[in-house]
């Protein structure tokens, strides 16, 4: 059967310049791709690993719709041609590990920023429509975070609820360089829409709600560097896997909304099927339905970890770092992230679905699977003298 948009009208095969394609979102977008659609893909990455699945062997049903090419964008001249090639350009490649936002700032910059540029460039200069990953980050903290701890101003969603058209971006002073991430996001957020309101880009900006589920990240000394930082669900999974204590950051009482990987790439898709509907538009994609504390997910991971493995939990799951040490210097965090969803649901009529319980032993399952045996080899081998 011909797939229709959502006014009915057939979709024609596209073909899709993916940067940042062998990253997290990108390796679940690309699956989808593949097992629903009859789009083409040109996954261009500096690493593979995550699509490796998707690529190989060649007698895969999609065999012939994905192609890999290993490209860095910061230096290649190729960039362009694959632009050209396309029909629409889908650009993820980014540093977006918080660990990294005040220890390499100037990378983190040039990578959220000046490496974007060429790719909004050429998608302008060549009349190709571009959706962009920026990040809910770009709001930094909520007006409510400002009002005294007691004020009954604090509970109005008026304060801290997240609007795309309406909330202003509050980052903390220059110093703490975490707001260096978000900056430049919101900089290339304001360079694409001027290029749509002075030159005609086609774009859709989406402002993922920490969007998580399995392959996110590594897990150190496992699948990346064993002094790595990756995101908190890759964090609390590593201390998990080894038996060790969750740190909590300041004391755990940053708010999150999480939602589910699988919930999150519904909505890219609907945005790569509705042109119409998604240019010219900034969408959050959140679940504002699942928010917790960091203290409570740090909870919440533990009970279902141990119900997954098949291993009770420590006596004492948590131990509070203080970002300082956690982070070092420069740190600083957003307090709440509640995504209104009105705009989103208005334009594509796309909700969430995945309760935070669910999502999480989906995941967890995932992780025990993935690395339990790697761990526990890793972990009995006796450590090198020196
Ligand atoms: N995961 C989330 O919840 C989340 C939240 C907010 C924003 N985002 C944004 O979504 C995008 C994708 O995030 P992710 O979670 O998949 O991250 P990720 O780190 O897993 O994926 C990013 C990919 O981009 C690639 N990349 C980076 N620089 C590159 C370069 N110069 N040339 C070629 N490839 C390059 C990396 O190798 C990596 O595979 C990023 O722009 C990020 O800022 C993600
Ligand atoms: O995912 C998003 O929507 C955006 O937010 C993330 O930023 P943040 O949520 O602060 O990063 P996490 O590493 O997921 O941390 C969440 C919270 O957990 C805390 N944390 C993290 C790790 C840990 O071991 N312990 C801990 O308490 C952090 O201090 C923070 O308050 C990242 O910046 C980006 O991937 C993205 O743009």
């Amino acid at each position: 059967m011909a797939r229709a948009d959502l006014d009915g009208r057939s979709i024609k095969p596209l073909t899709i310049c993916m940067i940042g394609a062998g990253g997290f979102i990108g390796s679940h977008l690309c699956e989808k791709l593949m097992a629903e659609t009859p789009h083409k893909v040109l996954a261009l990455d500096v690493y593979s690993d995550k699509i490796r699945h998707l690529l190989e062997p060649e007698s895969l049903a999609w065999a012939g719709r994905i192609q890999f090419h290993r490209i860095n964008i910061k230096h290649d001249s190729r960039l362009e041609g694959l632009i050209k090639m396309a029909d629409l350009t889908i650009n993820l490649a980014a540093i977006c590990t918080p660990a990294d936002y005040n220890t390499r700032p100037l990378d983190t910059i040039y990578s959220n920023f000046i490496d974007a540029l060429p790719v909004v460039k050429y998608c302008s200069e060549n009349n190709k429509r571009l959706i962009h990953f920026s990040t809910c980050e770009v709001y930094g903290k909520t007006i409510g975070s400002f009002l005294p701890k007691d004020s009954p101003l604090r509970q109005d969603p008026a304060y801290y609820v997240l609007k795309e058209d309406a909330s202003p971006c509050i980052f903390g002073p220059i110093e703490k360089q975490r707001w260096s991430y978000a900056c430049a996001k919101q900089l290339i957020e304001r360079l694409i829409y001027a290029e749509g309101a002075e030159n005609g880009l086609e774009f859709t900006i989406v402002r993922p709600f920490n969007w998580i589920g399995p392959r996110m990240d590594f897990i150190p000394g496992i699948d990346g560097p064993s002094e790595g930082v990756p995101r908190v669900l890759a964090c609390f999974s590593n201390a998990l896997l080894r038996r060790e204590q969750l740190k909590l950051v300041d004391g755990g009482q940053s708010q999150r909304t999480f939602i589910y990987i699988k919930d999150a790439i519904e909505a890219v898709l609907l945005m790569i099927e509705n042109p119409e509907r998604a240019n010219g538009h900034i969408f959050n994609v959140g679940n504002p339905n699942n928010e917790v504390t960091v203290r409570q997910l740090a909870e919440m991971m533990t009970q279902i970890y141990s119900k997954v493995s098949g291993e009770a939990a420590l006596d004492v799951p948590t131990i509070d770092v203080s970002s300082k040490e956690f982070y070092g210097e420069g740190y600083d965090d957003s307090d709440k992230r509640i995504p209104d969803m009105t705009i989103i649901n208005r334009q594509l009529g796309w909700d969430p679905k995945t309760s935070l319980w669910d999502l999480l032993e989906a995941t967890l399952t995932y992780q025990h699977r993935t690395y339990a045996e790697a761990i526990k080899k890793a972990m009995s081998r006796p450590v090198a003298s020196s």
